[in-house]
This record gives C-alpha cells, sequence and structure tokens, in this order.
C-alpha cells in the first residue's frame, strides 16, 4: 500500500461518468478534513501542492501527511504537484515521493510548452509518475501571475491533438472559461462544453481513447461560506464560482479532474471567522482549526457525493 498514480482513477472516472477530486493542501487542518471527506464516501482523491504550498509546508512535511493518510484509511490517494512552474520542481517533486506532476507552460509560446512538457513526461514516466499538462489560457489569478481576461483564450482542438501526441502527456488541463479564485464571472457564469466535446471527439479520432481532462479554477465559490465569512466581519464582494450543475455535467464527460483550492480557502475561513465572532473568550487553536476541518470535511464531501459523484469509487 502506499500513493497510487491517477491512472486507473482516471480510467474508471471516465467510464463511470464521474470525475476525481483534486484538493489544494496547505496544511494538516486540510489534508485531514480533505481525507476525512473521502473515507466518509468510500472515495479515491487527489491530494495536490502548489509551488507556494511547497515553499509554504515544505515538501517533506507534505508527503509525510499525505503517506499517514493513506496509511491510515487505506483509500487510493495520489499526490500531485499543482501548476509546476519549471523541470526542476516537477523534478524535486518527484524526487520527493509525488505520484503525479503538472507542468504548466500554458502561459509559454506553443512550441516551448510543447518542448518542456515533452521533457517532464519522459523524466517522470522513467520514475512511474504521470504528468498533466495545459493548454490554453484561464482568465484570472494563477500562481501570482495575473492573465489578462481580455488576452485570455480558450483551448484549440487541433492543438490539443497535437500536443498530446508530441508531448505523452497522460492528462491535459483545458481553457473552456473556468478560472481561478473566488471572482470567476462578472455575469451570468457560462462554458464551453461544445469545445470540450470537440476536443474529446478529435482526441478519441487520433487514438486517445477515453482521454482524461482536467478543469481548474473549478471552485463553485459556496455562497453559504461568502455568507458566513461576511456575517463574522469579513469583506467579501461580488465572489461567484461555477454552478454545480455545470461541474456535474463536465464530470459526466471526458473530465475526469475537478480542481478545487478557494472552496476550502473559503470553508477555512469562514469557519475560523465564526468561531471568533462566537467564541471571543476562546484561544485554544484546536477549537477553530478543529472548526475549520470540520467545515472543509462537510464541504468536500457534499462535492464528492452531489457534485463529481465519485462516492464508493474505491469498490
Ligand atoms: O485550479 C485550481 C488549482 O489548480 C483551483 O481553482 P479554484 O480557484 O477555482 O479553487
Ligand atoms: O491554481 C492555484 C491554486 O489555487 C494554488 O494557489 P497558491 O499558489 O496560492 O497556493
Ligand atoms: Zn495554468
Ligand atoms: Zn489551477
Amino acid at each position: 500500500m502506499g500513493l497510487v498514480t491517477t491512472k486507473e482513477m482516471f480510467e474508471k472516472a471516465f467510464v463511470g461518468g464521474y470525475a476525481i477530486g483534486a484538493f489544494n493542501i496547505n496544511n494538516m487542518e486540510i489534508v485531514q478534513g480533505v481525507v476525512a471527506a473521502a473515507k466518509a464516501q468510500n472515495s479515491a482523491v487527489i491530494l495536490q501542492v502548489s509551488k507556494s504550498a511547497l515553499k509554504y509546508a515544505h515538501p517533506k512535511y507534505l508527503k509525510a501527511m499525505v503517506d499517514a493518510a493513506v496509511e491510515e484509511t487505506g483509500l487510493d490517494i495520489a499526490l500531485h504537484l499543482d501548476h509546476g512552474p519549471d523541470f526542476e520542481t516537477c523534478k524535486e517533486c518527484i524526487e520527493v515521493g509525488f505520484t503525479s506532476v503538472m507542468y504548466d507552460g500554458s502561459h509559454l509560446d506553443y512550441e516551448e510548452n510543447v518542448a518542456t512538457t515533452k521533457a517532464v513526461v519522459e523524466y517522470a514516466h522513467a520514475h512511474g509518475v504521470v504528468v498533466e499538462a495545459e493548454l490554453g489560457k484561464l482568465a484570472g489569478v494563477e500562481d501570482d501571475v495575473k492573465v489578462d481576461a481580455a488576452n485570455a483564450t480558450y483551448t484549440d482542438p487541433d492543438q490539443a491533438v497535437d500536443f498530446v501526441t508530441r508531448t505523452g502527456v497522460d492528462s491535459l488541463a483545458i481553457a473552456i472559461g473556468t478560472s481561478h479564485g473566488a471572482y470567476k464571472f462578472k455575469g451570468e457564469a457560462k462554458l464551453d462544453f461544445d469545445r470540450l466535446e470537440t476536443i474529446t471527439k478529435k482526441l478519441e479520432a487520433a487514438g486517445f481513447h477515453n482521454f482524461p481532462i482536467v478543469l481548474h479554477g473549478a471552485s463553485s465559490v459556496d455562497q453559504r461560506c461568502v455568507a458566513m465569512c461576511n456575517e463574522y466581519g469579513g469583506k467579501i464582494d461580488g465572489a461567484k464560482g461555477i454552478p454545480a450543475e455545470m461541474l456535474r455535467k463536465a464530470s459526466s464527460m471526458a473530465v475526469c479532474k475537478i480542481n478545487m483550492d478557494t472552496d476550502l480557502r473559503l470553508a477555512m475561513t469562514a469557519a475560523i471567522r465564526k468561531s471568533f465572532g462566537e467564541k471571543p473568550e476562546a484561544f485554544d487553536p484546536r477549537g477553530y482549526l478543529g472548526d475549520a476541518r470540520n467545515l472543509i470535511q462537510e464541504l468536500v464531501e457534499d462535492k464528492i457525493k452531489n457534485v463529481i459523484g465519485s462516492t464508493d469509487s474505491m469498490k
């Protein structure tokens, strides 16, 4: 028993018409909240770590916590590098024992993205690790880099086929209208499902059977959490995410991995603000961090059961 890659998870998810949740982890309470939810739902899960999370919590600490989660739960858990900025960071995570890495060259020139993704794939595959890459630009804020909304471009289906063919990548993150952070839409929420369908069909025709697609920026921006933050002194105005029905639809299609971070941040902040607001005399961190852990578990269970549909994927 140990960490697994996403290979089998995605094969089952594609055929089963559901998606696996990929949740960003930054500390112990987040790991425990997410994993308790996965355990309660008997679901496989991906725990992912950004470059800034590596810096905040240290790769070895994160790896040790995730190992403990596997040992305690017996679940299929993949440890994934989210938005790996360069070959070196991918290599470092593979050395620490991550089972999946993302190389994100989506902001680069196409040929440069192809070349570095291919190099990461060669290195990762030689070490039994799978690779996710990204094509197309998501609007919004991404790991400190602001991508101008006007400059955002959706993934080109023919280019997606060329990219997968030339890089040998295991899954592909595409841009169809999602974006990172808590402010995804000014007006009505809209995703380009036709484009997703076209990409899938073209990949299938090119010989990539049931090729797994990844959706970044897929938090729903839970309005109960936003309201709870604001009720207890927060100031979060106009936050809007991807409606649950859209995520359900994407999960039933070729999307096998759905990334969520913002929803966890909002839940954690909401629970802590409420705890501080209601118990001003308390100062035991296990009180408010315990509340945060519980709310994260509740939120993730709801996602698994009612949105992405991965309940009982461990069977
Ligand atoms: O895509 C993400 C991490 O890679 C997270 O997206 P959200 O900001 O919508 O949670
Ligand atoms: O896609 C970005 C993730 O939400 C990670 O964000 P972060 O770099 O602040 O950890
Ligand atoms: Zn990206
Ligand atoms: Zn992302």
